[in-house]
C-alpha cells in the first residue's frame, strides 16, 4: 500500500493539470511558430476547471489558425491520454482499508490505465480547449419528446437532453458515413412524433434503402404514403407537393399567413432516407422515350430531377405551411442533397463521415470526420449553436409500443400505373382536406 502510494503522483490541483502537456504537443507537433531566433508559442490565458474536466483559454501565435489545432485534434487528444497512471489523494480515500485491498487497488489501477479524456476544440477568438476526464456515454436510451421536439440525444455538459423543435427549425437535413445511426435517428424522430401528436402528424416517406428501415410505418393511420423505389419516391413527392398547395389555399382562405395563425393544426413531414438515390447526375438512364415528339417513357434522370424540384419547393414553401423536410444521406460527394434543400434547413445533424469534404456536404463545415468512431455520436447544428451529441438508441419494441395502437386495417391500396413489383410503391391516398 505504502509503495503503491509513493509511486502514484498525487496532485495537489486535482483535475486540469494538463496544461504543461499540451504546451509539450503543442510544440512537437509542430504548432508553434520560429520568427528568426524567436519562437512563438501558444500562450495560455486562463485555465478554469469544472466539474466535467478543464477548459483552457491560449493566444493563438502569429502564423497560425485555428484550423492547424483542429488538424491536429488527434494528437492532442492522444498526447493528452499517454500517461502514467496518476492516483490522486482522493482515489486512495475512497478506498475500504479491508482485506479486499489489493483487489481494490488492482482495480482502480486498471480503470486509470483505460480510462480516456476526450477533447474538444473551438475559437472565438481564443482558442479554447476544453479536456473532459470522462468520455460521452456511449450509449443513451430513448426519451420522451415534447409536443413537436424530438429527442435528438443528450450532450456532454451535465449529460443535458437536446431536443429539435420543428416548429422552431421546420427543415433537418442528417447525414454519416453507413453503420453510424442515420436511421435509428429517424425512427426516433417518427416515433417520437407519432407517440406526442397521434391525430396530427403526416407522414410522407420515402424509403430508398429497399424498405428495410421504414416499412414498420407502412399501415399506421398516420401514414399519408410510402415509397421504396426512386421512380415511385416522384409520386410520393408529387402528392405532398399536392398536399402543401391545397394547404396553401386553405391558409389563404382563412386570410393567414401560416399554418399557426390559422389554427391548423397537421403537420406532415416528408421523410427521405437515402435522398442519394434521387441525384439525377447519378441516373443510369438519361433519355426520355418519345413518340411523336411526346414523351412516352420518362427517363431515370427526369423522374430524379422532378424529385429534386418537388423538394426544392416544399423547402421553399413549406416551413409556414407546416411541411417539414427530413433529408437522410451517407454519400460524402457533390451536390447530392438539393441545395436549395439545404439551404433552407437550418438545423443539420452528422454522425461520423470518413473526410472533410463528406462532413462539409452536409454541415457546411469540417468536424464530423474527427467524430470518434463510436455509434450515435454526431454534431447537431443549427444557426446559433454546434454541439456534439449521442443520440439515443430506439429499440424495435418501443417502436411498436409506440406504433401499434395505430396500425390500421389495410385496405386496397391504389397502385402507380406501372404494374407492381414484389415491393412496389404504396401511395395511400388518404383524401387528406
Ligand atoms: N444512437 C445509437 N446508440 C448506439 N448504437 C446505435 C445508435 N444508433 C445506431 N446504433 C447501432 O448502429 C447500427 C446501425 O445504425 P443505423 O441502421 O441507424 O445506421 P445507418 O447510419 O442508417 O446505416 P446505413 O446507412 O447503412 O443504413 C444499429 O443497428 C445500432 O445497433
Amino acid at each position: 500500500m505504502g509503495g503503491l502510494a509513493l509511486q502514484a503522483h498525487l496532485s495537489k490541483n486535482g483535475n486540469g493539470n494538463d496544461s504543461k502537456k499540451l504546451n509539450k504537443i503543442f510544440a512537437l507537433t509542430g504548432l508553434n511558430v520560429k520568427d528568426g531566433t524567436q519562437t512563438l508559442t501558444t500562450q495560455l490565458v486562463k485555465k478554469r476547471n469544472y466539474e466535467w474536466g478543464t477548459e483552457y483559454r491560449y493566444r493563438i501565435p502569429l502564423g497560425r489558425s485555428f484550423e492547424d489545432y483542429v488538424s491536429k485534434q488527434k494528437s492532442i487528444e492522444a498526447g493528452i491520454n499517454t500517461r502514467t497512471v496518476k492516483l490522486q489523494l482522493g482515489d486512495l480515500k475512497q478506498m475500504k482499508l479491508d482485506r479486499n485491498i489489493i483487489q481494490s487497488i488492482r482495480g482502480l489501477y486498471k480503470r486509470k490505465l483505460t480510462e480516456r479524456k476526450e477533447i474538444e476544440l473551438s475559437y472565438d477568438g481564443m482558442l479554447i480547449i476544453r479536456v473532459y476526464d470522462e468520455p460521452m456515454p456511449t450509449l443513451v436510451e430513448m426519451f420522451e419528446g415534447k409536443g413537436w421536439s424530438v429527442p435528438i440525444g443528450i450532450m456532454r455538459e451535465k449529460n443535458t437532453t437536446i431536443f429539435h423543435d420543428f416548429e422552431r427549425i421546420p427543415h433537418f437535413v442528417l447525414g454519416g458515413a453507413t453503420r453510424y445511426g442515420k436511421s435509428n435517428l429517424i425512427n426516433g424522430i417518427i416515433a417520437s412524433l407519432i407517440k406526442q401528436k397521434p391525430n396530427h402528424v403526416k407522414l410522407h416517406l420515402v424509403d430508398l434503402k429497399g424498405g428495410v428501415e421504414l416499412c414498420d410505418y407502412e399501415n399506421i393511420k398516420q401514414t399519408v404514403s410510402i415509397a421504396y423505389e426512386p421512380e415511385e419516391a416522384r409520386e410520393v413527392l408529387e402528392n405532398a407537393y399536392n398536399e402543401m398547395r391545397k394547404m396553401q389555399q386553405r391558409v389563404r382562405n382563412l386570410g393567414k399567413k401560416n399554418v399557426r395563425e390559422a389554427g391548423i393544426p397537421e403537420r406532415h413531414f416528408i421523410i427521405i432516407d437515402e435522398v442519394g438515390e434521387l441525384n439525377p447526375e447519378e441516373a443510369v438512364d438519361k433519355k426520355d422515350i418519345k413518340k411523336d415528339g411526346i414523351v412516352i417513357q420518362k427517363s431515370e434522370k427526369t423522374i430524379k430531377e422532378e424529385c429534386q424540384k418537388y423538394m426544392s419547393q416544399i423547402s421553399r414553401l413549406g416551413a409556414g405551411l407546416g411541411f417539414r423536410l427530413i433529408l437522410a444521406t451517407q454519400y460524402g460527394t457533390g451536390d447530392i442533397i438539393p441545395r436549395q434543400c439545404k439551404q433552407n434547413s437550418d438545423a443539420k445533424l452528422c454522425f461520423r463521415v470518413q473526410s472533410s469534404t463528406a462532413s462539409r456536404v452536409v454541415l457546411d463545415g469540417e468536424g464530423a470526420e474527427k467524430l470518434p468512431e463510436i455509434k450515435g455520436r454526431a454534431i447537431y447544428q443549427t444557426a446559433d449553436k454546434k454541439i456534439i451529441v449521442q443520440t439515443p438508441l430506439i429499440t424495435s419494441e418501443i417502436i411498436h409500443s409506440i406504433i401499434d395502437p395505430h396500425i390500421k386495417e389495410v385496405k386496397p391500396v391504389e397502385t402507380t400505373k406501372q404494374a407492381p413489383r414484389s415491393n412496389a410503391i404504396i401511395i395511400k391516398k388518404t383524401g387528406l382536406s
